[in-house]
């Protein structure tokens, strides 16, 4: 919906003078201005603590445009109209006299358009505040049109299961669930997205897409960095909270799900969550058997030393908090019985990369056994960062007068495609302006995310269940990992594309 077509929109950032606004927000809203998503007619009230003149604030925002990224086509005088949008108001949370005054100011933008404007509340605050601005957005009648009135909510949402259904239990006392948008990121990646196209959207996949041809699953979220300035937050999380109870499970979902009768929220929302309940939930005392975590001691990534994690800042030196996971979880329905689904993530590895392997059966029978020791079987990658592709590799007849066969690749890639593909937060903020919640996570989908690692939170936080191992820094995962996979036959596959890339570069 270009920006014709949508309604007036007073835009709120709770936290606007924050990392998360700086670095994601501000750059995806003048991204989506600067090709024409925006609204007509749209405010962005940019709340913070600290005092700031307007243009002290939009000098902050630009610098920091420029420095954290990829703006496609910017243009001083565009920001110029993007920045007269931006209208920073010093705003404390814990006083109501500031809802009070956000109220007015709202209300005086309505007066002059002549319309009630659509709002939009991203709330980019720490978690412990959620309750306090739901409560005094409705008590002071911020957000009492339920059909033009949404919130956005930032990740983490809740730490356990428990929480998690108190804090729904709390935001469905102000909102209805269509009005609620929980963020996962994640779900916004083009190539995250595309999973349900290149599934439902071909022939040749679905029919193979279950147990009878697929031998396991991976999905991998590995990052170069370490926990940067939110040491904090990070180590009273830790990898299993911040990355799979909802990015990986997400994916997951992607993966696994059944065909949706429609490409309509409730219904991909429904089959998410089926998914989520058929996941077997892992026995207390089989933890160790299905699970690894561990924390990155010192090393070095790029030639540059890194701390170890008990070294970083805001970090508890006697911390028992995992930077890395590796586990194998079962789906147990029709499609999946007897599949391993593998997922890792964590901090300081060798490389950043997201990806998801789908390793095919072997082929069954043996027309090529005297010619080739070990037939590879089919496996199709999909990359997610920082490559985007699909990567499908296959048998082939090595070139030649004989018959000998081969490995090769073909592969869909989108940043020859289409190099400026948008940012996961450009679509997400542009599908919450346009009220579509498919990319969202219902308020089901999070309490059931939390349940499949219910168990696993309770052994570990009570010690001495699962043995917390290392790993160093810039290294690929510990030991223990490869262990959990080479007992079923299985090793961790890295990005497929890798050496064609580096091909094709050299
Ligand atoms: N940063 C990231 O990469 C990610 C962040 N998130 C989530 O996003 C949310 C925001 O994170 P992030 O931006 O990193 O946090 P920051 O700590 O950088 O920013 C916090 C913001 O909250 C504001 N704030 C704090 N107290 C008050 C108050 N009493 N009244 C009004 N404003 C207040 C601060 O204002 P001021 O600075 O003016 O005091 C600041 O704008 C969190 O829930 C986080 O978990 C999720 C994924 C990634
Ligand atoms: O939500 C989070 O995600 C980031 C990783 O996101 P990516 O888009 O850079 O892959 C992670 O670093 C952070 O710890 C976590 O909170």
């Amino acid at each position: 919906m270009k920006n014709n077509d949508k309604k007036p929109t007073s835009i709120v950032i709770f936290g606007a003078t924050g990392d998360l606004a700086k670095r994601k927000l501000f750059p995806a809203f003048f991204n989506l201005f600067l090709d024409g998503w925006m609204p007509e007619d749209f405010e962005l009230l940019s709340l913070g603590r600290t005092e700031h003149t307007q243009e002290e604030f939009r000098n902050y925002i630009l610098e920091n445009i420029n420095d954290f990224s990829r703006i496609k086509n910017f243009s001083e005088e565009k920001w110029n109209q993007f920045k007269e949008k931006i209208k920073f108001v010093r705003f404390d949370i814990t006083q109501e006299e500031s809802f009070i005054q956000l109220k007015n100011q709202l209300d005086g933008i309505d007066a002059k358009l002549g319309a009630r404007a659509n709002r939009l509340f991203y709330l980019s605050v720490a978690p412990s505040f959620i309750e306090k601005v739901s409560k005094s957005l409705k008590e002071n009648g911020l957000a009492n049109n339920m059909n033009q009135d949404r919130m956005i909510i930032e990740k983490p949402f809740g730490y356990d299961k428990d929480s998690a259904v108190a804090l729904n239990a709390m935001l469905a006392q102000t909102f209805k669930e269509e009005q609620i948008y929980r963020i996962d990121h994640y779900l916004g990646k083009e190539n995250v997205q595309n999973i349900l196209a290149f599934r439902f959207g071909n022939t040749i996949f679905e029919p193979l897409w279950n147990n009878k041809y697929i031998d396991s699953v991976q999905i991998t979220v590995a990052e170069t960095v370490g926990v940067e300035d939110r040491g904090g937050y990070y180590d009273g999380s830790g990898a299993l909270r911040d990355m799979i109870q909802n990015h990986l499970m997400q994916i997951l979902c992607m993966v696994a799900m059944e065909p949706p009768t429609a490409f309509e929220s409730t219904e991909i929302r429904n089959r998410k969550v089926d998914v989520l309940k058929s996941v077997r939930r892992i026995n207390l005392e089989d933890i160790n058997h299905y699970t690894v975590r561990a924390q990155y001691t010192e090393g070095e990534i790029d030639g540059k030393k890194k701390l170890g994690y008990l070294a970083e800042p805001g970090v508890n030196p006697n911390s028992n908090t995992e930077t890395y996971v590796a586990m194998k979880f079962y789906v147990d329905n029709e499609r999946w019985k007897g599949v391993p689904f593998y997922m890792r993530t964590g901090k300081r590895m060798s490389k950043k990369e997201s990806s998801i392997v789908i390793s095919f059966k072997e082929v069954p029978c043996t027309t090529f056994q005297d010619r080739i020791k070990k037939m590879q079987p089919n496996k199709l990658t999909i990359n997610i960062q920082p490559e985007m592709d699909i990567n499908l590799s296959f048998m082939t007849k090595k070139p030649g007068l004989d018959m000998k066969l081969k490995p090769a690749e073909m592969v869909f890639d989108y940043f020859e495609c289409a190099p400026d593909t948008p940012e996961a937060y450009e679509t997400l903020l542009l599908d919450a302006l346009d009220g579509d919640s498919t990319l969202f996570m219902r308020s089901d989908q999070v309490e059931e995310a939390w349940d499949v690692i219910a168990n696993i939170q309770t052994a570990w936080e009570n010690g001495n269940v699962s043995k917390m191992v290392t790993y160093p820094a810039g290294s690929s995962g510990p030991e223990a990992a490869d262990e959990l996979l080479k007992r079923q036959g299985h090793t961790w596959l890295s990005n497929s594309n890798e050496t064609l890339k580096t091909k094709k570069d050299a």
